[in-house]
């Protein structure tokens, strides 16, 4: 098993890396439970594999209470954090319990930010179920919910106290699912670490089609990384952890355009943002041209979007202007000066980055299965 620590919230907590480390659940959570424990889940989830995590904690005497919401970004909401949190208090979950969060980054954000909320706040265990939520969300305590004004607006900083990171689970997801959590593993590499990046354009597409020594890398170098960077930076105050948002400020206009509906999930809507964050690097005079083009290359070979034809510059914009990573009213974006090489700014006027977006929206469509999207 591979321990990487996270030194944050003045406690550092294990992410502990193996493959089927779901079935000992029971023993790696026994010091957690109290002959019962709470595990917020989804219906896609709790079907697929919700008997076998019970199985392994009944196996320690451990009773599952299973508080399952509806799949999809959709549930990310005020209405279900309510429901979930109403259910916690029904079952009598105390401040010294902890709650488990079993399933992608969705279940992570809203179990996260539940567990925050309780009783002002409890414990809180990720098991994450995809692969966007083992290499990036289940590690590092953002937790949110998405709000008309925007996406993931209202939340809080809550560390989990322990990470189960079981990349046998991920034999069961499809693969647009992989491939939209492989986003957020290419990130890695665009933010500092070039070497990384050169490793994702040979291995990548091994990744993708289950090799479980790829996949174990994938995760482990990611999740150190992720770890790197919140120890450094816990609550993005320092601009470190900001890098982690590279490609986000367009990536999340682009999800709320969607609707924040299936038709665009958020490491497609990342992996178009990494894109962008590339181009407008390029045009400001920032970054080579050929590292742009060899980061899109690479994600549109992916299966991963690229573009933003037939988006409106304006409402992007408008988006943008929500950003929390915004300070005075300037935009604050994470560009790059080169594969490995990013950087946060707010130099960039929003009139040349409308200029740039709209010279995108107008661009031709890159086809990949993903980038069928057109908003
Ligand atoms: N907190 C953070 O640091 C952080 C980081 C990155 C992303 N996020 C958030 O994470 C969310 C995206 O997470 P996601 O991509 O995991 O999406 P998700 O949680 O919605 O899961 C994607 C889909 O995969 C299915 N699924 C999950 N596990 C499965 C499995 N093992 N087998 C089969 N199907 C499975 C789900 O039912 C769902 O349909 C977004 O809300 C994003 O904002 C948060
Ligand atoms: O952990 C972080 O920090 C990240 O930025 C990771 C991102 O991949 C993730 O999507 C995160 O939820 C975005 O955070 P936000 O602060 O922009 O909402
Ligand atoms: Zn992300």
């Amino acid at each position: 098993m591979t321990v990487v620590d996270v030194a944050a919230g003045g406690n550092a907590y294990p992410v502990r890396i193996a493959a089927g480390l779901l079935d000992r659940a029971g023993e790696l959570l026994a010091p957690y439970a109290r002959g019962r424990i709470a595990v917020v889940s989804e219906d896609d989830v709790w079907r697929l594999w919700g008997a076998r995590l019970a199985a392994a904690l009944g196996s320690e005497g451990i009773e599952a209470l299973p508080i399952v919401v509806p799949a999809g970004e959709a549930s990310k909401n005020w209405a279900t954090l309510g429901g979930v949190l109403d259910r916690l208090l029904a079952l009598g979950i105390e401040r010294s319990d902890h709650i488990v969060a079993f399933g992608g980054g969705m279940v992570g954000d809203l179990a996260g930010l539940a567990a925050a909320l309780l009783k002002r706040g409890c414990g809180l265990i990720q098991i994450p179920t995809t692969l966007l939520a083992q290499v990036d969300s289940s590690v590092g305590g953002k937790t949110a919910v998405n709000v008309a004004a925007g996406k993931n607006l209202v939340g809080a900083f809550h560390q989990p106290d322990l990470v189960l990171i079981d990349p046998a689970l991920l034999d069961t997801l499809p693969g647009r699912q992989l491939a939209a959590g492989y986003a957020e593993v290419v990130k890695y590499g665009l933010i500092d670490d070039a070497d990384f990046f050169r490793w994702c354009e040979y291995e990548g597409a091994a990744l993708l089609s289950g090799d479980p020594a790829a996949r174990l890398h994938a995760i482990e170098t990611s999740v150190r990384a992720k770890a790197r960077i919140v120890g450094a930076d816990e609550r993005e105050t320092t601009g470190r952890r900001a890098l982690l948002n590279f490609g986000h400020s367009f990536a999340h206009a682009l999800e709320a355009e969607a609707g924040y509906s299936g038709a665009l999930l958020h490491g497609e809507a990342v992996a178009a943002g990494m894109a962008l964050a590339m181009r407008l690097s390029v045009a400001e005079g920032l970054c080579p041209d050929e590292d742009a083009m060899r980061v899109a290359g690479h994600l549109r070979v992916m299966g991963l979007p690229t573009g933003i034809p037939g988006q409106a510059a304006d409402r992007l914009i408008a988006h943008m202007r929500q950003d929390k990573k915004n300070k005075d009213g300037r935009i604050t974006l994470i560009l790059s000066r080169g594969i490995g090489q990013a950087f946060v700014t707010d130099q960039v006027p929003e009139e040349r980055l409308r200029a740039f977006l709209r010279t995108e929206c107008a661009g031709e469509t890159i086809t990949s299965p993903a980038s069928d999207w057109r908003g």
